[in-house]
């Protein structure tokens, strides 16, 4: 937040460190070849970035010495947003740059991937391994007719298997979409119906928290129900043979076909991530080749300084935008590390634990994961070796200041500690690392390079240590080019740019600082994020109210100050009936097999009945600010709500919660 005196830091670069990132050779050099500000440090070359955002974009494609088998006419040859139009004319493919340190025979036998699983026993898998398996799949899937713009899905843990369909499914120009086997089929179908892939990938179960989890029958239900598909792709994580009519694994990345990429237009479809927001079906995000390969090369080249020493490892699932960020780190020439389980298993410091065995350079991992570790008084720097760690990163909620505190004297003093946020809009950060800054306690170090990031207040005035929405005036390259289904774009407009016209607006609180750094303080509309994935409350909704006993329920996410975050669901019985375990345990598993774990609420309290807008929708924004403490004058417009006398509950929820 803004303070008279500015406060101390928490950690400082040294000279060293500033002079050895990757940044500042990228500075210096963008300064002699483009114009860019030698002198200033970070906030002067951001100034730049976003003043000149055709130059700076071209100059990271340089820097970055990006492949365009066609050349690219213009950078940015139309800046409206929706609609940017980002280095027309170019052809490129983003699996090719994946695996271009393949290509360097002093490489080739280095690891390109360590998986690890809840054994414990990192598995490499080469670069020249990761690509003749990739070449090989590319082959297979072409062989069964898929053709560029194809989609082809994964039903995965984060396993080798899944990031080289993904990058085999890009050699092919087709588009990749996953889901964790921990969702359940309703949730799969709603993503994966909207897009109709031709290949569906899937294991035929997974390991989590030391237990087998068999998802024979939700694949079985997944394959009945997606009748887009021509060919399944068996993945025997469990050891169980190929069901009838699928195609096994092993057999697909036996050959030895070198890969063949596919040059497709830098805005080619790349992936389709999903989110949900507050009605509907998950929005189906489609983010293009190009525009990840840029973005993904200046965020994790630039601002996470990942080059080819380095090993990066961030907890996440396939179900997550983090997972694409991650295996993106391939780009960079970096060794991934993928590890399969438990955040906590066999104990809470299970993921220092991988750290350590990885040598992971920069580790990732959520907020909550480390107010975990603090509670549990857990102490990484005594149980493990992490003298390989330089960069502690946390996303999916903001690292609160204990957090911050916590890394600083339980993991190293001389710690490089990244908050960053963004999201699966645009796969990537608007603000976080940046390896020559200060890091203070709760803030995010700076907004990212080629992001013009701003908090305005509701008339769109740009606000200075204050809260406001989160804005972004600029395109992105990596911002979606369209959502699946969507054929005049309304929802993508909806999404984003209905407040503000124009403009990006994310939905999320921020403040930036006269210091230049950023505080974000979580969504500022109904949808529910937890550890990062978003989840639609109409999800919930539908599950819990085809039970008998519910007649109208009401869920509400809330980013407490401790880093938590409290999901609570608010039901309505039907008459004669009583909320008692039997059926809370009914509504919870309800819950768990249709939708996820994660969708699961953390309570369930009986309300006598759900508060509305005169217009019949939930009103889950003014009752979230009530159950933040916020006065009822200025939470709710109390005449636009059916029973205004309902909210008083929610306030004294929120007083005795205090
Ligand atoms: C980078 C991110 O913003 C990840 C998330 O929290 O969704």
């Amino acid at each position: 937040m803004t303070s008279a005196t500015p406060p101390e830091p928490l950690w400082t670069p040294g000279p060293e460190r500033i002079a050895a990132a990757r940044i500042t050779a990228f500075q210096a050099w963008a300064a002699e070849h483009h114009g860019a500000p030698a002198e200033g440090g970070y906030p002067a070359l951001h100034s730049w970035s976003v003043d000149e955002l055709d130059t700076f974009w071209q100059a990271v494609a340089e820097w970055f010495d990006v492949r365009f088998s066609t050349p690219y006419e213009s950078v940015l040859a139309d800046r409206s947003m929706p609609g940017a139009r980002w280095f027309t004319g170019a052809t490129l493919n983003y699996a090719e740059h994946a695996l271009r340190a393949a290509e360097d025979p002093a490489r080739a036998g280095e690891p390109a991937l360590i998986c690890v699983d809840e054994t414990h026993q990192p598995v490499p898998v080469t670069w020249a391994e990761l690509r003749r398996q990739v070449g090989a799949l590319a082959a297979e899937l072409r062989a069964l007719g898929v053709r560029p713009g194809d989609r082809v899905s994964g039903y995965l843990p984060n396993i080798a298997e899944a990031a080289v369909a993904l990058l085999a499914t890009a050699a092919v120009g087709g588009v990749w979409t996953s889901c964790a086997p921990d969702f359940g089929a309703r949730s799969v179908l709603d993503r994966f119906q909207q897009v109709e892939p031709v290949v569906l990938f899937t294991v035929d179960g997974y390991r989590y928290g030391g237990k087998e989890h068999d998802r024979r029958e939700t694949v079985a239900e997944l394959r009945a129900e997606l009748p887009s598909l021509r060919a399944v792709v068996h993945i025997p994580l469990l050891g169980t043979p190929a069901p009838e009519g699928t195609l096994a694994w092993p057999e697909l990345v036996a050959g030895d076909a070198e890969p063949v990429f596919e040059q497709v237009p830098f805005e080619h479809p790349l992936w389709v991530l999903y989110s949900s927001g507050t009605t509907g079906l998950p929005k189906a995000i489609v983010q293009s080749q190009g525009g990840i390969l840029l973005e993904h090369l200046k965020q994790l080249g630039l601002h996470s300084d990942l080059g080819p020493q380095d090993r990066f490892f961030w907890f996440t699932s396939t179900g997550w935008m983090m997972w694409n960020l991650l295996v993106s780190g391939l780009l960079t020439g970096s060794t991934v590390v993928l590890y399969d389980g438990s955040p906590g298993y066999p104990d809470t410091g299970a993921q220092w634990r991988i750290a350590e065995l990885t040598k992971a350079t920069l580790y990732g991992t959520s907020a909550a994961y480390v107010m975990a570790c603090r509670k549990a008084g857990v102490h990484p720097s005594r149980d493990y070796d992490l003298s390989a760690v330089k960069c502690v990163a946390t996303t999916g909620s903001p690292l609160p200041p204990d957090g911050f505190r916590w890394l600083h004297d339980e993991v190293a003093e001389d710690l490089w500690i990244a908050s960053v946020s963004g999201g699966t809009d645009v796969c990537s950060c608007f603000a976080g690392a940046v390896a020559t800054l200060p890091v203070h306690i709760g803030e995010l170090q700076a907004p990212s390079l080629g992001t013009d990031l701003q908090s305005w207040d509701p008339s769109g005035k740009p606000l200075v240590g204050e809260v406001g929405e989160l804005i972004v005036t600029n395109p992105m390259p990596s911002m979606p080019i369209h959502f699946w289904n969507d054929p005049d774009g309304s929802r993508y407009r909806e999404s984003y740019f209905e407040m503000f016209p124009g403009v990006w607006r994310h939905g999320d609180w921020i403040t930036i600082t006269d210091r230049g750094s950023v505080v974000i303080h979580g969504r500022s509309d109904s949808t529910l994020n937890r550890q990062g994935v978003r989840m639609g409350s109409a999800d919930i909704y539908e599950a819990v109210e085809r039970l008998p006993e519910i007649k109208e329920s009401l869920v509400i996410g809330l980013e407490e100050p401790n880093g938590g975050y409290w999901m609570p669901l608010f039901v309505h019985l039907a008459p004669g009936t009583t909320l008692d375990d039997a059926l809370r345990a009914r509504i919870k598993a309800t819950i768990r097999e249709e939708l996820s774990p994660r969708h699961v609420p953390d309570e369930i309290i009986e309300v006598p009945a759900v508060p509305h807008t005169l217009t019949g929708k939930r009103i889950e924004v003014p009752v979230k600010r009530l159950l933040q403490g916020t006065p009822m004058d200025k939470a709710v417009n109390i005449g636009s709500v059916d029973r205004p006398e309902l909210l008083a509950f929610y306030e004294e929820l929120a007083r005795s919660r205090r």
